[in-house]
């Protein structure tokens, strides 16, 4: 048996969040805890039944076990996975076949996989995999995705301090996937703010990851509906559970980046309700 945790976050409604405290809304929405050494932490959100969280194998080779607890043999029965390696180079096997991971390659694993074992090619140096996983009804093929394929979106600029780099690796130009998407945004130097001007998707939720922002710099990330926003004050390796109905966005005090991944009604990036920044309160 893996060293692993799973924490399970329950759904909420606007008026649930309107009277929270600073500590409600963090133990509702905040998840600190994401990469260990030789550890998996995950999140089990009933926000969409997301799936999220860190791998960071050492000597020893980790994988995901979960059956019982999601009602199936195995977890990838009735699932799809994704993942992002963040930290030194590793690898996976899966199902037996064994592939190289490679510092920001990503993987989009199909339904039915039995066995995804994750590994690090140095214990000294390990490599960190970003794991989002959604139910999914149909067996699409697994796939590498390399951030050398990837043709960026480059939204923003210098005057607005939101010039950034958005990734797009379980995305239907890279992968076919049920609901999965998710992907990694990198801020320019200089550049702070994230996917602004912002929007909510009723038609789905979202789980941000932030990383790469210097241990002492902190990051404001607003939820909320657009009308009604609230802060929650995050730092390297923390992410947080965003509602369909919620805004999500941040700033931060130095640049940094950040791992979203989505799932819902649909697989269309674009579908997206943008709220003009002169209606945010
Ligand atoms: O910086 C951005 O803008 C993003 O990365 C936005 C996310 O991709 C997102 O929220 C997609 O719905
Ligand atoms: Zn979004």
């Amino acid at each position: 048996m893996s060293n692993q945790t799973m924490e399970t976050r329950y759904a909420h409604a606007p008026s649930d969040i309107a009277k929270f405290t600073t500590e409600e809304l963090r133990r509702e929405f905040a998840v600190e805890k994401i990469f260990e050494e030789g550890w998996i932490h995950l999140t089990y959100t009933h926000n969409d039944r997301l799936i999220f969280g860190g791998v960071e194998p050492t000597e020893k080779p980790l994988e995901i076990i979960l059956d019982k607890v999601l009602g199936v043999e195995y977890f990838l029965e009735r699932r799809e996975l994704g993942f992002i390696n963040i930290g030194g180079d590793g690898s996976v096997e899966i199902d037996g076949v064994e592939d190289e991971v490679l510092h920001r390659d990503g993987y989009y694993v199909g339904k039915e996989t039995k066995h995804v074992i994750f590994k690090s090619k140095d214990s000294k140096h390990p490599a960190k995999f970003y794991v989002a996983s959604a139910p999914a009804h149909h067996k699409y093929p697994n796939k590498k995705i390399a951030l050398s394929n990837i043709n960026p979106l480059t939204p923003g600029d210098d005057e607005h301090m939101n010039k950034r780099k958005i990734n797009q690796y379980v995305h239907p130009n890279q992968v076919e996937s049920c609901q999965l998407q998710m992907g990694l945004t990198s801020l320019a130097s200089g550049s702070s703010w994230n996917t602004m001007p912002c929007h909510t998707h009723e038609r789905r939720m979202e789980a941000y990851f932030y990383f790469e922002l210097p241990k002492e710099e902190a990051i404001f990330h607003f939820m909320g509906k657009p009308n009604e926003t609230k802060h929650l004050i995050l730092h390297d390796d923390e992410a947080v559970i965003n509602p369909s109905w919620s805004v999500h966005f941040g700033v931060a005090t130095s640049n940094y980046s950040f791992i979203w991944a989505m799932c819902g009604e649909n697989i269309t990036y674009d579908d997206m309700d943008i709220i003009p920044i002169s209606k945010l309160k």
